[in-house]
């Protein structure tokens, strides 16, 4: 076809009779045209460099339950999205709000166990004032407990019942029961405080129903059962958005909770300083102070009809997670070049019934943090009660190391809650009881981090299929100083691998 008879062509010819004037007119509209076309490709094709030049880095996170995974997420958000993490604050209170009434409950549970079968009276000696603890669990004042003959002594609350004889020490010395009894405030027994309790029953429900929805199929979760159970929400934010649609979304103002907690504060301060009351904590080996969402020690703050979570409270809050979700986001702020690079963080389900989600994200990243909470070396899986809890780490960590599908990616190990390792090796647990590979060594923080640091980066090396990079950190990943630059180091490493993918992939 020649040019004359391509119908285009012939649409696109000037017209033949075109005047002098008419043509100076056509020909600045097709420049026109040509100057608009020219910016137009120059738009779309900085688009398609920015995009190409968009990083997205993606970061798994990876360990056991109450390892500290969500909470490493929350310092991620807290330092790179702070005025998305403050705007959220103020819906965790009814997370907080649910930490201290499971608290409480554990507290009056532990005191008054539901099966009352298995505690007797015993006569006591020395008691001077009828004891508020024994009254409860008795019925009657001046009588101590005893298990039943045969009955195994089972705690179901504490936590810290591996390899350790739990309970053995349980109502052995009379002494610390006649002790029990010099504390509580003459005119307050421990029945009269569980009366003026009773209310959190009613706020448990409410923040249950009004946090988990109404097709989840467990949605009252215990901590510390037996099976381990304990209130949870599916990752992302379903639930945060149930709670932004609620009027009081962006204010601090008092809710129902709020008030029932403010209105209980005295009784539940009471309870909590009572030393008879932590001297039955103590002996039943529940070390409430050590666990997940402990808000006890802060009482009087945290039922302040206005109280509005600080990070610090956020951080320590405790909601369990089960799935897997990927946070997305970009640094609000300034990370010198990382500015524009979008992440993509998974945080997974730690508990065992859980893990078996994990592989599928083991494609395409960039680099994974293990936590390894080091603390819990004489605890027990809350899933699994055989299992030690510092013994399920490092097969996992093995199983991460040798992971094929994982060889080539690089990975951070966080062996955390130093911060409790600390106190509990100060306070005279030792790590050769649970550790029996210890032996004789120094029974202090830095020998035990460093000892502990030695055996996984050991396993690392022995197990991944290729050699590569390993970065160790001891954390505490509820601990804002500290935490900080543990994650400005972890990003620069993270997108350097990931630029290394980048160019290996070009
Ligand atoms: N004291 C102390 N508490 C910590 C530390 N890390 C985490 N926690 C607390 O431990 C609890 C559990 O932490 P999470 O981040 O929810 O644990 P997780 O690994 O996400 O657990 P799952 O969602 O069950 O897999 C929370 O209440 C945290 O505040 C730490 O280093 N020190
Ligand atoms: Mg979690």
């Amino acid at each position: 076809m020649s040019p004359a008879e391509d119908p285009l062509d012939a649409a696109l010819r000037p017209p033949p009779d075109e005047t002098l004037e008419e043509r100076a007119l056509r020909e600045e509209r097709e420049e026109h045209a040509r100057r608009v076309s020219a910016a137009i490709d120059a738009e779309i094709k900085a688009e398609r460099l920015a995009r190409r030049k968009k990083r997205i880095v993606r970061l798994l996170l990876l360990g056991q339950s109450e390892s500290g995974k969500s909470t490493t997420l929350r310092q991620f958000q807290r330092l790179y999205t702070p005025t998305a993490f403050r705007e959220e604050r103020v819906l965790w209170r009814a997370i907080i709000q649910l930490n201290i009434v499971r608290s409480i409950r554990i507290i009056l549970e532990t005191l008054s166990p539901p099966d009352q079968t298995t505690i007797v009276p015993r006569p006591r000696r020395g008691s001077a004032a009828p004891s508020a603890v024994m009254m409860l669990a008795n019925g009657s004042p001046g009588a101590s407990t005893d298990r039943v003959p045969g009955s195994p002594g089972h705690n179901p609350y504490g936590e810290y019942s591996y390899n350790s004889g739990v309970d053995s020490d349980v109502d052995s010395d009379p002494e610390q029961h006649a002790s029990t009894s010099r504390f509580m405030p003459n005119n307050v027994t421990l029945e009269g405080l569980r009366m003026a309790l009773l209310p959190l029953r009613h706020v448990e429900a409410l923040l249950i129903a009004r946090l988990v929805p109404a097709n989840e199929e467990e949605p009252t979760h215990l901590p510390g059962q037996p099976d381990g159970r304990e209130i949870f929400v599916r990752p992302g934010n379903q639930w945060k958005g149930a709670r932004s649609k609620s009027p009081d979304r962006e204010s601090t103002r008092s809710d129902e909770p709020q008030e029932v907690l403010h209105s209980c504060s005295t009784a539940m301060q009471t309870l909590w300083n009572d030393p008879g009351v932590r001297e039955v904590l103590r002996r039943r080996k529940i070390r409430l102070e050590e666990g997940p969402g402990f808000f006890l020690n802060d009482l009087e703050r945290v039922t302040l009809p206005n109280y509005l979570p600080t990070d610090a409270d956020v951080l320590r809050a405790r909601l369990k997670t089960v799935g897997v979700s990927e946070y997305t986001f970009e640094m609000e702020v300034s990370a010198g070049r990382e500015t524009g690079t979008e992440w993509r963080i998974v945080d997974v389900g730690g508990s065992r019934s859980q893990r078996a989600t994990w592989v599928p994200f083991f494609d395409d990243v960039d680099a994974i943090i293990f936590l390894a909470p080091i603390a819990g070396f004489d605890q027990v899986l809350a899933e699994d009660r055989t299992m030690n809890r510092l013994e399920d780490s490092v097969l996992l960590w093995k199983a991460v190391c040798s992971n094929k599908l994982l060889a080539n990616v690089d990975l951070v190990l966080f062996l955390n809650k130093c911060d409790i390792l600390e106190r509990k090796l100060n306070s005279g647990v030792k790590l050769s009881r649970y550790v029996r590979s210890y032996a004789d060594r120094e029974n202090t923080f830095d020998a035990v981090s460093q000892y502990l640091r030695g055996k996984f980066s050991a396993i690392h090396r022995e197990y991944s299929p290729n050699p590569r990079k390993f970065y160790a950190f001891c954390t505490s990943v509820t601990d804002t100083t500290t935490t900080g630059g543990i994650i400005a180091s972890v990003r620069d490493m993270v997108v350097r691998q990931h630029l290394k993918q980048s160019k290996l992939l070009a």
